[in-house]
């Protein structure tokens, strides 16, 4: 399909449906003509975010399916667990193409869903349909569907820094420990105790420690690139910063690779990915480098005295963890240049 399209916003007002709204607007393919909202139907969208005055988009509640589809091609999901799950599978009834920026169609076991989302999973046979859009790795599987699951924001920081030393057979998977940190944005806007201002001032905490839902999803994609069932450490901290998440990995290596082979390794295995960049020997990249972008950096560092190599991966959570991967999802799905919309540097300082 090679035609534009018209899109659908469910979830509208929260972070991740403002930051689609935005990198919409100068996508010269896509054209937003439904923004849905649970809350604010009838609004135009500037009264919540003056910073989109100049985009005539009014808020509309028509969650209806035939409704959607006499307006819109293809719909993006940007709530919160548990509402895709109801949704999605009238929409793909309707004949609409979906793109669910939340967890209810990442993981393949409904009982995994259960235990990590404490929700009521979807129907085995929507599961099965949803092709996960890890662009740089599973993104010749996008092409022409009609359902994509965008992954969460640490498993695209995660999985990007992982999968080439994993796949290579660089690394000893059952050595991976994963240190990740993420910006306030990526609790999404609703205010809670946690991501009140003085709480996170000048603090910096450790949260869901083994119990993070995103840990299925890790483990899940590093098994398939295994090829066995790989099991890991992850932690997640909450940074006093708006946006930006900093996932930092330790392994243990396997034969005998410098820092210099990772970063041969890297570099060949993302060739002609734009929106991955590996950073020079004795370089590892930091959150603001990739800020307001859709690029995901990495840089290694080998310890030779503990034989462990530790990778730095950065991405916008809102973006490269969101809004921007789901367009790019868009343009595989939809036969185009996966940077269509996508080709801005990011914002610094
Ligand atoms: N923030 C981030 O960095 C990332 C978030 N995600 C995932 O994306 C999804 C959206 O996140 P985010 O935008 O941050 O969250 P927000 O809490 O900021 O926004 C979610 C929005 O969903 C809508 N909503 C809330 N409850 C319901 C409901 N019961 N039925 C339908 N719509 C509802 C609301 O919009 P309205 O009132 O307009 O309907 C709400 O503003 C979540 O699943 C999140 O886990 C994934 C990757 C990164
Ligand atoms: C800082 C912060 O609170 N981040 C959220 C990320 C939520 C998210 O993206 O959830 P899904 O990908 O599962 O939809 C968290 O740790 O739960």
């Amino acid at each position: 399909m090679n035609e534009n399209v018209r899109v659908a916003i469910i979830g509208s007002t929260g972070y991740g449906g403002v930051e689609l709204i935005r990198l919409l607007a100068s996508h010269p393919r896509a054209e937003v003509t439904s923004v849905i909202s649970s809350s604010s139907a009838g609004a135009p969208i500037a009264e919540g975010y003056p910073h989109l005055t100049e985009i005539r988009t009014d808020l509309l509640d028509d969650v209806d399916p035939a409704l959607i589809k006499g307006k819109a091609d293809v719909v993006f999901l940007a709530t919160p667990a548990g509402v895709a799950a109801k949704l999605v599978p009238s929409l793909l009834d309707a004949g609409l193409k979906v793109i669910d920026i939340s967890g209810d169609f990442r993981l393949k076991s409904r009982d995994s869903y259960k235990e990590w989302y404490k929700k009521e999973p979807a129907d085995q046979a929507y599961i099965d349909q949803a092709v996960y859009g890890l662009a740089e790795v599973y993104g010749n599987g996008v092409n022409g569907v009609d359902f994509v699951s965008n992954p969460g924001c640490y498993p695209t920081a995660t999985l990007l820094g992982l999968i080439p030393a994993v796949s290579a057979g660089f690394i000893d998977p059952s050595t991976i420990i994963i240190d990740a940190k993420s910006g306030v944005s990526g609790a999404g806007r609703g205010a809670s105790l946690g991501t009140h201002y003085s709480e996170l001032n000048e603090n910096f905490k450790a949260y869901k420690l083994n119990q993070h839902q995103h840990i299925p999803e890790i483990e899940q994609t590093l098994s398939d690139i295994a090829g066995r069932p790989v099991v890991t450490t992850f932690s997640t901290h909450l940074v006093p910063m708006t946006r930006g998440i900093m996932s930092t990995m330790y392994a243990t290596i396997q034969g005998d690779h410098a820092a210099e082979d990772f970063i041969a390794l890297y570099r060949q295995y993302y060739e002609g990915r734009k929106f991955v960049r590996i950073r020079p020997l004795g370089v590892t990249p930091a959150t603001k480098e990739v800020w307001g972008s859709n690029y995901c950096d990495i840089g290694f560092a080998v310890d030779k005295r503990t034989g462990r190599v530790t990778i730095v991966s950065v991405i916008d959570n809102l973006v490269k963890g969101a809004a921007g991967q789901a367009i790019q999802n868009l343009n595989l799905m939809m036969g185009w240049d996966e940077t269509l919309g996508l080709q801005f540097v990011p914002a610094y300082p």
